[in-house]
């Protein structure tokens, strides 16, 4: 095998993905710097309790802020199964530690910052540089990043994007006014507003506790299912939204109509990466990110160019640890890519099996049925061992016990001896230097 130098890396994004492929990467060797556009750490999981001025998202004169999470969230994986295989998410003793086996997102952020003192990622990290536009120039990439308004241009031998997919919203179309609102409490809403929400959430019963009326309109709801939700005085389910209207009436595609004081957009987020400029080596189509071999590479600018995190409906930190580890092989040389022809034509054949299935293209990242069959090819690639039966077993006990127990399933489960199986396994791990496991 030739020799390959370490590479000079930009990582753009210090949340979860962020933070493993640093760790990955300077671990392979290579030296490393994490652009964060924010102040922190962790990416989804820093709390903003603030929400902008105008819900509307008009006034250009506000303050944009973005924050996906809302104050009551608790995660909807087991810690188990969500956190790193190398750095269990195991619960710890201290005045801001939250036990649970689905504790509250302020935990997980604890636990990334955890992550990254264990591993000493903090000194990788650029706070308050944003990437604005990272392109190919004789070979090697330079970025330019701005912090306090300056702009910076540097030059890396590659860039590894990690800029997440839970920021810019996904509204749906919809004839006529939109209101939308950013929510962070149920308590926002005042007790007589009439709520219609575009599709269903789990949290929705957080809502539907203060207004007066909540209207779930999805495509998944069907002739059998609409009408009055069983269990619930207060919220029905609908068709699609036909066209809403200034005076806040909404009209559904089965010609029913209701009058809404406010409508909620729980529609999802849109890949986004208005800083790349690579002509169209990768472009974003229908929310497809491509082409990418198996969910990472560009196949015209690999290995320099490549994504963490993409898939969706999955276990995402286990399974950007992976992706990071053949990154940071692959650049290494300690790992081989097929040739860019190769890779392309394994892409162009599973595009042709998402079409054959009836898959839409939007589908593409949704790896979620076949997430530990990805995971385990990953981990061959690396070198390193398959997925762990416990964590695929406990994966499939959580969505059962989530349907079966929807309201109740982050308190109650019947998979105790997975958990044991887990832990076994942790210790393990610790025998082996872990030190999230000594504490
Ligand atoms: C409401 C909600 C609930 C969730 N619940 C769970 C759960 O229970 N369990 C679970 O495992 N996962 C959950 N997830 C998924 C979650 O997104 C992942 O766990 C993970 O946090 C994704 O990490 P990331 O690093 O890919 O992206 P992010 O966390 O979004 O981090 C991206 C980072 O990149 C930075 N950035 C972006 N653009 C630039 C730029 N141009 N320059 C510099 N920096 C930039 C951002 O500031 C951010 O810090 C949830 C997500 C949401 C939205």
């Amino acid at each position: 095998m030739t020799t390959v130098l370490p590479k000079y890396v930009a990582v753009i994004g210090a949340g979860a993905a962020g933070l493993v492929a640093a760790h990955e990467l300077r671990r392979e060797g290579h030296e490393v710097v994490v652009f964060e556009r924010g102040n922190k750490v962790g990416g989804t999981w820093v709390y903003n309790p603030t929400t902008e001025s105008d819900p509307l998202g008009i006034d250009p004169a506000r303050t944009v802020v973005h924050s996906s999470l809302y104050a009551s969230l608790r995660t909807n994986l087991p810690r188990e199964a969500m956190g790193f295989r190398e750095y269990p998410f195991v619960a710890k003793n201290g005045a801001h530690r939250d036990p649970r086996r689905f504790p509250g997102h302020g935990e997980v952020l604890e636990y990334l910052n955890d992550y990254t003192t264990e591993f000493g990622l903090g000194e990788l990290v650029r706070f308050g540089a944003e990437v604005r536009r990272v392109g190919l120039e004789g070979g090697k990439w330079k970025v330019r990043s701005t912090a306090c308004g300056e702009p910076l241009d540097e030059v890396y031998d590659a860039v590894v994007v990690c800029n997440g997919h839970h920021t810019e919203p996904r509204i749906a179309e919809i004839p006529g006014n939109i209101l939308i609102y950013a929510l962070r409490h149920g308590q926002d809403f005042k007790s007589t507003a009439t709520i219609t929400v575009f599709l269903s959430h789990f949290e929705i019963k957080d809502i539907a506790g203060v207004a007066k009326e909540v209207h779930i309109a999805s495509r998944s709801v069907t002739d059998g299912t609409m009408g009055k939700l069983p269990g619930h005085d207060n919220m029905w389910l609908h068709s699609m939204i036909e066209s809403a209207h200034g005076d806040g009436t909404v009209v559904f595609r089965d010609g029913s109509a209701i009058c809404a004081d406010v409508i909620l957009h729980c529609t999802g987020y849109k890949y986004h990466f208005a800083f790349l400029d690579v002509n169209d080596s990768v472009t974003v189509d229908d929310n497809r990110v491509g082409p990418l071999y198996k969910q990472v590479f560009p196949p015209l600018l690999a290995p320099l160019l490549s994504f963490v995190g993409l898939p969706w409906k999955v276990v995402p930190f286990p399974l950007c640890e992976l992706q990071s580890k053949w990154i940071a092989g692959v650049l290494s040389g300690r790992v081989s890519l097929p040739s860019s022809d190769e890779m392309m034509a394994d892409v162009e054949a599973f595009y042709r099996t998402l079409d054959a299935s009836g898959i839409p293209k939007h589908y593409t990242h949704n790896i979620g049925d076949s997430q530990f069959e990805y995971n385990d090819w990953l981990a061959t690639e690396c070198g390193c061992p398959p997925s762990e039966e416990w964590r695929k077993q406990m994966y499939s006990e959580t969505s059962k016990n989530r349907k079966v127990r929807p309201e109740t399933y982050r308190d109650e489960w019947d998979d105790e001896l997975l958990v044991a199986q887990a832990h076994e396994d942790f210790a393990n791990c610790s025998s082996e230097g872990n030190g999230n496991l000594s504490q």
